[in-house]
């Protein structure tokens, strides 16, 4: 297809509560959308960099001016091109993986509601219903923790996963275990907060029975996680180091990664998460998939990819009224004991709800081809 027209829209959105995190706190999502008109038709992507580069190098400012300078004029000056191509076409950029996802997230749209195709049926799975997790913040005091992970397991969830960081994981682990019983699912997220000399003390949560524990320490650790793994009982998972399928597999291989977090923004898309789950799967490393407090689009787009086999572990794929009041689609993502139904609409997933989106846009801004 031929790329005609590329809209650049930043909306605000209020989460319904503080999402606090060992990183930091998000009270307001400022996300940027991308909008692209080709020959074929429309689509739409959404790109999940935060407004600061804690989770991550990348943020919303520096991803727009990054697909505005260097990845849109790359994809118009390549042609005629498929969704297939985009990933090669931006390859000669380092790093930018949300920037470039949102754009291959866009033209993938387009070409599947061109061709009358769901993303649902590109990726051949069989289930039309996921299990749906919840990740749940810190709080100042555990009696708000506590209330909160009720609500959650009163709205069904499959699977409760908590943020932790240093001074706020054993007390609030063991009470919400303590909550919600031994049966229900439940995990941990540091977001990179801990050190190699904390291994110790987080292999004291293996008391709890996790499912895993996510991201202890930093991106580029890798060795540091395999000695983790190696001591503790609880599986060590991945979320901010998996950047790429090589690093994938360099993970897989060391013993860092026993399982995988996989989420399309931070890889670079949703075609090469397609590929760490076919790594994954052939290295018999379980995934889910992770969240980035997406609106309806990502959402939709997500609960697709989370129907291929490979991911045996319920994902971050929670009701869009878990961040939300109001979403920007006309189907919000709904839990019904513990799943999520996959969206059937054309493309993606999803129809977009125009009158809102343009009430919470803060900027639109054209780029022609
Ligand atoms: C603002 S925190 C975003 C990254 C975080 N995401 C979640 O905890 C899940 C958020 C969601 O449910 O969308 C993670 O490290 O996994
Ligand atoms: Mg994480």
């Amino acid at each position: 297809m031929r790329l005609h027209r590329l809209e650049l829209r930043r909306i605000g959105l209020e989460l319904v509560v503080p999402f606090r995190t060992s990183f930091g706190t998000e009270l307001h999502r400022d996300i940027l959308l991308v909008h692209v008109t080709t020959d074929a038709g429309d689509g739409w992507g959404e790109c999940v960099a935060m407004s600061a580069p804690f989770y991550s190098p990348e943020f919303v400012d520096g991803a727009d001016l990054a697909i505005r300078r260097f990845l849109w004029p790359m994809l118009v000056e390549a042609g005629d091109i498929a969704a297939a191509d985009v990933a090669t076409i931006l390859e000669p950029i380092h790093g930018h993986p949300m920037a470039k996802a949102a754009l291959e997230m866009a033209i993938l749209d387009a070409e599947l509601r061109a061709s009358g195709t769901t993303f649902h049926q590109l990726l051949g799975a069989e289930r039309s219903v996921i299990p749906s997790g919840v990740s749940v913040g810190i709080f100042d005091d555990l009696d708000e923790l506590l209330a909160q992970v009720q609500g959650y397991v009163d709205d069904g969830y499959a699977r409760i996963k908590l943020k932790i960081e240093p001074g706020w994981d054993l007390e609030p682990v063991r009470l919400v275990r303590d909550l919600i019983g031994p049966e229900m699912p439940l995990q941990v997220d540091a977001n990179t907060a801990y050190t190699r000399t904390d291994a110790e003390h987080l292999c004291r949560l293996d008391e709890f029975d996790l499912l895993l524990i996510e991201q202890p320490l930093p991106e580029e650790d890798l060795l540091g996680h395999a000695q983790l793994a190696e001591r503790s009982s609880t599986p060590v998972c991945l979320d901010e180091s998996i950047v790429s399928l090589q690093t994938a597999e360099d993970a897989i291989e060391m013993g860092a990664a026993e399982i995988v977090n996989i989420k399309p923004g931070r890889v670079g898309g949703y075609l090469t998460a397609r590929r760490i789950h076919d790594l994954c799967v052939a290295r018999d490393v379980p995934v889910w998939c992770g969240g980035m407090v997406e609106t309806g689009i990502g959402r939709a787009a997500n609960a697709a990819l989370a129907t291929m086999p490979g991911f045996t572990l319920p994902g971050d794929i929670s009701a869009s009224s878990r961040f939300y009041a109001r979403d920007i689609v006309t189907e919000p993502i709904t839990v019904t004991d513990g799943t999520v139904s996959v969206p059937d609409a054309p493309g993606l997933g999803f129809e977009l709800d125009l009158e809102f989106l343009d009430s919470i846009t803060t900027s639109t801004d054209f780029l022609d081809a």
